[in-house]
């Protein structure tokens, strides 16, 4: 249990890791996790308490010496997480420890603004810097020109038009590829996710679509996340296509999203304005006279409403997880009360 390990592969039952210190470029081995599929944190201070977690590909972990288990997750300084489907955990994270998150969108069919919103908060939110790519930039004449309506809504994020097909614009991207950075790529299914990583890899790593079509299964996308290290010493990870429901809207990165509508906003007479009717609204204001979009504002507010949803999903979600924490603590008090060698009341 000394040096840590990098899980490039988080499956169910197991996860693969390569030794974290090194070039990433060797066999990976597997390592089952527990039944419950849970590894211990490894505390960040002292006072910090010892959470059960789910190993994502990014994270570094610790193995006993024997290497065949996992004894300990080291804190991560990032995580894209997604809401889970599941009762009781609230969040899934998608990829740990991630420095950039390269939010790709195709330019043809145009792109939709709403997802890149969405995709950003999803980047904001996991402490790691965005930047928007923006692919097949050869399908369309006026790649620039889109790039920068894309530009509009994605403040202070750099934003990319590239085509992989000519080899233009990957430039920029392959200077984020810096030793020891690591960078996720998420997007809609079709965005060219995968044809990215294998063009800023240099080699074929990832299935793109292209290939998968012809294995008679029809069109089947990215099942596994995947770390690929790349020759320069950086770090790059492919998402499933990201479907936009599940995204994880919080208000704190809503605020870097649409820094300029919550600028706006803060303007208006009443603190707890709802931008309808109210007198001194100016988000209306804004509205009338073109500084703000409506297409933009009511982006704002539905992913505003998301926020608010899944926080009190999230609060009743720890409440019944609390609940069932007591409930198992009481049964335990009790069958400890009545078991074998037990006081006898
Ligand atoms: N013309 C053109 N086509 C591209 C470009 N990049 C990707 N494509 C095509 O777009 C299709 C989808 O690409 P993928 O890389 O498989 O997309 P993906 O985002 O990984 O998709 P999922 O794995 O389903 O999430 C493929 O047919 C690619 O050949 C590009 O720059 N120009
Ligand atoms: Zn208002």
């Amino acid at each position: 249990m000394t040096d840590p390990w990098l899980v490039v592969r988080a499956d169910k039952g197991a996860v693969l890791v390569v030794p974290a210190t090194g070039p990433a470029t060797g066999e990976p081995v597997r390592v089952a996790l527990d039944r419950d599929g849970l590894v211990a944190s490894v505390p960040d201070g002292p006072s910090d308490e010892r959470a059960r977690l789910v190993p994502a590909v990014g994270d570094r972990v610790l193995l006993d010496d024997e290497g065949t288990t996992l004894v300990g997750l080291l804190p991560r300084r990032s995580a894209l997480v997604r809401d889970s489907a599941g009762r009781t955990s609230l969040t899934q994270v998608l990829a740990a420890n991630v420095d950039v998150v390269l939010v790709v969108e195709h330019l043809d069919p145009d792109p939709d603004l709403g997802r890149v919103e969405r995709l950003l908060t999803l980047a904001w939110r996991s402490g790691a810097q965005p930047v928007v790519v923006l692919t097949k930039a050869d399908l369309v004449p006026d790649p620039a020109g889109m790039a920068q309506d894309v530009a509009q809504v994605a403040l202070a994020v750099p934003v990319h038009a590239v085509s992989v097909t000519d080899d233009e614009g990957l430039e920029p991207l392959r200077a984020l590829l810096t030793p020891g950075a690591t960078l996720v790529v998420v997007g809609p299914s079709g965005a060219g996710k995968s044809t990215l990583v294998n063009a800023l890899a240099g080699r074929e790593v990832m299935a793109t679509g292209e290939r998968r079509a012809g294995d008679g299964r029809g069109r089947h996308t990215t099942t596994h996340r995947e770390l690929v290290p790349l020759p320069g010493g950086a770090l790059l990870i492919d998402t499933p296509g990201i479907r936009a429901v599940g995204l994880v809207a919080d208000a704190a990165a809503l605020e870097h999203t649409f820094a300029d509508v919550a600028e706006i906003a803060a303007r208006c007479r009443f603190a707890d304005c709802a931008h309808t009717t109210e007198p001194g609204c100016a988000v209306r204001r804004a509205l009338d006279d073109g500084e703000l979009t409506e297409r933009r504002f009511t982006s704002w507010r539905k992913l505003e409403r998301e926020a608010a949803y899944q926080e009190r999903r999230a609060d009743v979600r720890l409440a019944a997880a609390e609940k069932a924490r007591w409930k198992r603590v009481t049964m335990d008090y009790h069958r400890g009360r009545r078991g074998p060698g037990a006081p006898r009341p």
